[in-house]
């Protein structure tokens, strides 16, 4: 089956690089098919307006809710659909996670919905929400001028999942976050030449014994995620009881 993307931005050609690499050939062998909108196509003023002053005052501008309405219209449709999931990238979304790539990797339509300027009218948000299943996610704690770089991003995690795109299938099954490394930080990886600038491959690595290799792979995705990433290990993982 195939997987249609629509992405929303006033900025469309962001998208234009899923025409190549990995995901072009996604597109090419009908895997999944994209299309980039400019929601200035919504407007209808001289000067294809899509924002206006926050009511209640403060900085910056907020994105009209009138264009994205009307986008949605010809986009998506004017009926309910829970099948068609709507993307917000936004700093106040919930954390975008492997297991939510996993998840939509499974979708048959995804619509990004690019956020500029400080932000989208909420009406719009919820309005999606009536209508289709919504995601307001987030990829860290920081803020970028748009949604249009979070939306690459998702979309690069989600369609490598997909099945039948990724040439090497098992080649995803070890990495860091998949359920196969159990939530550990992949370990570091090592190929020829052995010695490289005085820098040498470890030993056990060229041993060809397996279990001792398996061993040294595990020790140190367990010694990484204590040292980088202790959210990620739970209360008493790794301390030797
Ligand atoms: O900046 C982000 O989204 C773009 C955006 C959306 C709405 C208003 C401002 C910016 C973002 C940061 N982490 N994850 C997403």
């Amino acid at each position: 089956m195939t997987m249609r993307l629509d992405y929303l931005s006033i900025f469309p050609a962001y998208f234009d690089v899923l025409d190549i690499s990995l995901l072009g050939k996604a597109a090419v062998n009908g895997l999944v098919e994209v299309h980039a909108h400019d929601l200035r196509d919504w407007t209808h003023d001289r000067h294809r307006t899509v924002d206006d002053t926050p009511c209640g005052g403060g900085a910056g501008m907020v994105m009209k809710p009138d264009p994205w309405g009307e986008a949605f219209d010809e986009i998506i449709g004017t009926e309910p659909d829970s099948s068609v999931h709507v993307i917000f990238p936004s700093p106040s979304g919930a954390p975008f996670t492997q297991s939510a790539a996993q998840e939509l990797s499974s979708a048959v339509r995804i619509v990004f919905c690019c956020g500029r300027y400080e932000g989208i009218d909420h009406r719009v948000i919820d309005y999606a929400r009536s209508m289709w299943t919504v995601h307001e996610v987030s990829l860290g704690d920081y803020v970028l001028n748009g949604g249009e770089v979070a939306a690459l991003a998702i979309t690069e995690a989600v369609v490598r999942l997909v099945p039948g795109f990724m040439g090497n299938p098992e080649s995803l099954a070890e990495e860091s976050f998949s359920a196969g490394q159990d939530g550990l930080l992949e370990y570091p990886l090592f190929t020829r030449p052995v010695s490289w600038r005085g820098l040498d491959v470890p030993e056990v690595l060229m041993s060809g014994h397996h279990g001792r290799i398996a061993k040294w792979r595990r020790d140190e995705s367990v010694r990484l995620t204590c040292e980088r990433r202790p959210d990620l290990t739970d209360s008493d993982f790794g301390v030797p009881h």
